[in-house]
């Protein structure tokens, strides 16, 4: 058997019951470390040149980013010259500190510092891998074996930064691999790298604990994270930081379990691009914490310059699904998914705020926060129903339809949308509605008409192309039906009737909505006028024009079905 689970193992969890991250809720940003430029970089097919590492740099300081692992100098010329080229040209806000990783070789470490000459603040972060499977057959030694290696590294590290203290220093360690590494042994290493680095003394230390690969369920990277803080010496003195991967899909929830479990920083990158599956999602845990009314202390309003800067320097596509940033995310295609974002955002206060909150059913944040719009959150086809077709009407053509009218005008548009198989854009609807409710039938323009009230009787006379009507009623709808059904000897009643007062930004001011009926024929018909009077008349008028042309169209096809 090829697909054969008997050949993988469980990863082992931590026997916690003691356990207290879950009892903790995340109420404010963690320092945030992008790593695009170095994680997000060594997975790509092309890595990143020069001026891309410079273009994606200004997009993570517009974020708000204030660390930034910017590469690995010792791994490449162009890794190198982007790191001095940050430096001399001074591109390196104030507020904005640097970080660099290495291996803990020393002739690698020698030339990360070369780098890192002249810069005023940066972290040197110095891994090696940790892990039960690493030790075994990659490094072939024992736990004395790395945990000297990483000394090793610490050391040299420290040994260097001593001979540039015109630079304000912090050291970063990882135990790569931390979730293959037994919990016992990475505590006792990086306690070693702790006792070498001296944070008691006023030296920043990061103690970086990965999820190089995710290989649990993000709650027992939380119990690892947790045991970890209760026995790493010098707590109170060292910053801890997570990275996480998502090679199970949870890269995000890992990070944010963390945090719940004290962990003070995360490492990750603009939507994830990194090994593999990626890295944690910055934007998506960032945005996480914004829909739970906490500061994520970044600015990614402007989505857009985002996705453009991401796609641009890592050539890999945005999906449309991606948590905030897909083109989808905020659209629903689906009928009652679609009535529900309709009435909520008719109801939704606007501007939202503290006092009165974003609260849209299927939509857990104002899509305006990203640069999105309204219109956009309701798209049409066949899945989609009325509330959804009046969304876009309302939306895109500035006008609303009686509920009768939305139930018989829907059906129209179900109809291109079975027949197109796709989608049914809001120019396509608006033509839908033209065509089927507010155009006028030809020959059966209103040019003038003259509506009078005596002794409670409305008498009309109007003037439809080069016919001529006189009608009485009681009332001015009544009166047109009646002058239509005298003119052309043809019966219809009047189903429903609604008018409306149109917004500014239409061109007509009045809009009005008619059905008649004739036998088992209904008949549907809009118009728009700069007065409600023409308005009504028109509406009825074309509906009578629409009835007499599907009377002739029935005639004329008689003769064909009795020939059948
Ligand atoms: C989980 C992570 O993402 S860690 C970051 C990984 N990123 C990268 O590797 C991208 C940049 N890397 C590179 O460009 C190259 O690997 C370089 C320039 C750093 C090193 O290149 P090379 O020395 O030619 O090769 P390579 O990486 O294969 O070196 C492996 C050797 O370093 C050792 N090694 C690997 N990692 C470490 C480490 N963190 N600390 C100390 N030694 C290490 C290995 O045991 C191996 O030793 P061996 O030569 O005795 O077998
Ligand atoms: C160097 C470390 C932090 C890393 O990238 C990883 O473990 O994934």
């Amino acid at each position: 058997m090829a697909f054969d689970h008997r050949k993988y193992r469980p990863t082992p969890v931590v026997a916690r019951p003691q356990r207290q991250w879950p009892n903790h809720v995340i109420t404010q940003a963690p320092r945030w470390c992008a790593v695009d430029l170095r994680d997000g970089n060594q997975a790509l097919v092309k890595p990143m040149t020069v001026p891309q590492k410079i273009r994606l740099f200004e997009c993570l300081v517009r974020c708000g980013f204030r660390e930034i692992e910017v590469g690995f100098p010792a791994a490449s010329q162009p890794d190198f010259d982007f790191v001095r080229a940050l430096i001399e040209q001074d591109r390196i806000p104030d507020n904005v500190t640097i970080q660099v990783l290495t291996q803990a070789r020393p002739e690698l470490i020698a030339r990360t510092y070369e780098s890192l000459k002249g810069v005023k603040r940066a972290i040197v972060h110095v891994y090696n891998s940790t892990s039960i499977t690493q030790r075994e057959q990659v490094f072939q030694t024992d736990v004395a074996g790395v945990k000297a290696i990483a000394v090793a590294g610490a050391r040299c590290v420290a040994e260097h930064a001593a001979l540039h203290p015109e630079t304000e220093w912090t050291f970063q360690y990882s135990p790569e691999s931390f979730t293959g590494t037994e919990l016992s042994v990475a505590a006792e290493i990086v306690n070693a790298v702790i006792e070498i680095w001296q944070p008691t003394k006023g030296q920043p230390v990061i103690i970086n604990l990965p999820a190089t690969v995710e290989v649990s369920t993000p709650n027992v990277y939380a119990d690892c994270i947790e045991w970890m803080i209760e026995h790493m010496a010098q707590r109170e003195h060292v910053c801890v930081s997570l990275h996480t991967h998502n090679d199970r899909g949870c890269g995000v929830a890992a990070a944010e379990l963390g945090v719940m479990a004290g962990a003070d920083r995360v490492e990750g990158t603009l939507l994830g691009n990194g090994e593999r599956t990626g890295n944690m999602d910055l934007v998506t845990m960032a945005m996480n914490l914004y829909s739970q009314g906490i500061d994520p202390e970044l600015d990614l309003s402007d989505m857009r310059d985002i996705i453009d800067t991401v796609e641009a320097v890592t050539e890999i596509t945005t999906h449309p699904r991606h948590a905030y940033a897909g083109e989808l995310v905020f659209t629903a295609f689906s009928g009652s998914h679609q009535d529900a974002i309709r009435k909520c955002l008719n109801r939704q206060t606007v501007p939202p705020s503290a006092e009165s909150p974003w609260d849209v059913a299927y939509l857990p944040i104002d899509p305006r926060d990203l640069g999105r719009r309204y219109e956009e959150v309701v798209r049409i086809n066949s899945q989609s129903g009325k509330g959804g077709v009046l969304h876009v009407l309302e939306q895109h053509v500035g006008i609303t339809l009686p509920r009768w009218m939305q139930i018989a005008f829907s059906k129209r548009v179900q109809a291109a949308a079975e027949a197109s198989g796709g989608e049914v854009d809001a120019n396509t609807i608006s033509s839908l509605f033209d065509a089927h409710c507010l155009d006028v039938p030809t020959g059966w323009q209103v040019s003038d008409y003259q509506a009078q009230r005596r002794d409670g009787q409305v008498r009309i006379e109007a003037d439809l192309g080069s016919q001529h009507i006189v009608g009485v009623g009681d009332g001015l709808i009544s009166a047109v039906v009646n002058g239509l059904s005298n003119h052309y000897d043809i019966e219809a009643s009047v189903e429903h009737y609604d008018e409306f007062s149109l917004s500014n930004n239409t061109a007509a001011e009045a809009l009005a909505c008619v059905q008649i009926r004739h036998g088992e024929c209904t008949i549907i018909a809009s118009a728009m006028a700069n007065d409600t009077t023409l308005a009504s008349i028109q509406a009825v008028v074309s509906a009578w024009g629409r009835l007499i042309a599907e009377l002739e169209r029935e005639q004329i096809h008689e003769p064909e079905v009795a020939a059948i």
